[in-house]
């Protein structure tokens, strides 16, 4: 039987390693201490996901480090920590450096504004054998087993492919791409544009002002994209539009329920307490614009987000500054 190790007991950590069991794997649920191994093992996951026991008797849980016999048979490894915490928890995981290994975080490094599997390159894992799975995946609904969709990126589509037969199980199906970067990109862009679309709901702007907000937001991850070497179609595609359309419009999503707070007139500090999880755009809008400085690249959706975050103004400010720009011809980014 194939063996795969998910890095991070965090929901999406959970309901991975719940998929590689579903699809018929053995899982190594990577976890920080035993302390964290007992409780995920007697409430069998994580009780915030709500769900009761999901993971089954080919799911073992064990503190960081791999042992050297765990490690001998893997096929890969999925890390699934949020972004601020990879560099750290990919360290202390000691995963083998020749080991097919796949991001599933959402965000870019606040310190060197590097993609994740940039940081996995950084720590000496083969950039031919690294990847970045992303797409419209609310961990919360796919642990109870309703249908979705993602995609999995790698160098080489033959990886890919080995990639989307382990995680396709029941309704959870898995599209493969080559582009790396542009999965990645997108994954982490469109939590920016998610907050912004959070602030408008939370102002008591209806669908339309979300609809200009996505549109727009895809543009200009679009044009960063372009900027950098990613794909057009991947913004066009499940890690891009679709995401976006996932994260704007749920009111499961953290980084839509973080821009409502904000717009309620929470701090950044405040919110994120009150939602007590992950707000990964917070952290990538900052790194975002750093990015698209240097490609010589414009974000205002982007920009005004980071600005609200930095207590540089209100959302009501800031979507006065978006209303008030210069009327423009409608441009969307194609190649
Ligand atoms: N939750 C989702 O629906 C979902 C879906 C797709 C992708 N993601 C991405 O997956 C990543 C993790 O998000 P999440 O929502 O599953 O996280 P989460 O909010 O469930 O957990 C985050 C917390 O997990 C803890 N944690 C657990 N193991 C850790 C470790 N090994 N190292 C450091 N911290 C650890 C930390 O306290 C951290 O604050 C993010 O990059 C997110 O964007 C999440
Ligand atoms: O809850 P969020 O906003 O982190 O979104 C979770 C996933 O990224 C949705 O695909």
């Amino acid at each position: 039987m194939p063996a795969y190790a998910v890095v991070g007991a965090t929901s999406w950590g959970v309901t991975l390693a719940a998929l590689l069991e579903r699809a018929g794997n053995d899982v190594i649920l990577l976890v920080r201490s035993e302390l964290e191994a007992h409780a995920v093992r007697a409430a069998g996951g994580l009780e915030r996901l709500g769900t009761g026991p999901v993971l089954g008797p080919r799911v073992h849980i064990h503190p960081m480090p791999l042992t050297a016999n765990h490690a001998a048979g893997l096929s890969g490894a999925l890390v699934a920590v949020p972004s601020h915490a990879f560099r750290a928890a990919v360290q202390a995981a000691g995963l083998p450096r020749s080991l097919p290994v796949v991001s599933a975080a959402k965000g870019l490094d606040l310190e060197t504004s590097s993609r994740m599997t940039e940081v996995l390159h950084a720590l000496g894992y083969d950039p031919d054998r690294t990847g970045a799975l992303s797409g419209p995946n609310l961990a919360h609904e796919i642990i109870r087993g309703l249908p979705a969709a993602a995609v999995i990126a790698t160098p080489d589509l033959e990886l890919g492919r080995a990639w989307q037969t382990a995680l396709s199980a029941g309704a959870f199906r898995v599209y493969a791409s080559t582009d790396v970067l542009g999965v990645e990109l997108a994954g982490a862009l469109k939590n920016v544009i998610a907050i912004a679309a959070g602030a408008a709901w939370g102002l008591g702007f209806g669908a339309n002002a979300v609809a200009a907000i996505m549109t727009r937001g895809l543009a200009e991850m679009t044009r960063l994209g372009l900027a950098l070497g990613a794909e057009v179609a991947t913004f066009n595609g499940l890690a891009g539009v679709g995401d976006l359309a996932a994260t704007c419009f749920s009111p499961l999503s953290r980084n839509r329920r973080f821009g409502e707070l904000l717009a309620a007139g929470r701090t950044p500090a405040d919110a994120v307490d009150e939602i007590g999880e992950t707000v990964e755009g917070a952290h990538t809008a900052p790194v975002s614009l750093r990015l698209a400085a240097a490609a010589g690249v414009e974000l205002p959706i982007t920009a005004e987000v980071a600005a609200v975050i930095g207590g540089e103004r209100t959302v009501p400010e800031a979507m006065l500054r978006l209303l008030g720009r210069p009327l423009a011809r409608e441009e969307l980014p194609r190649r």
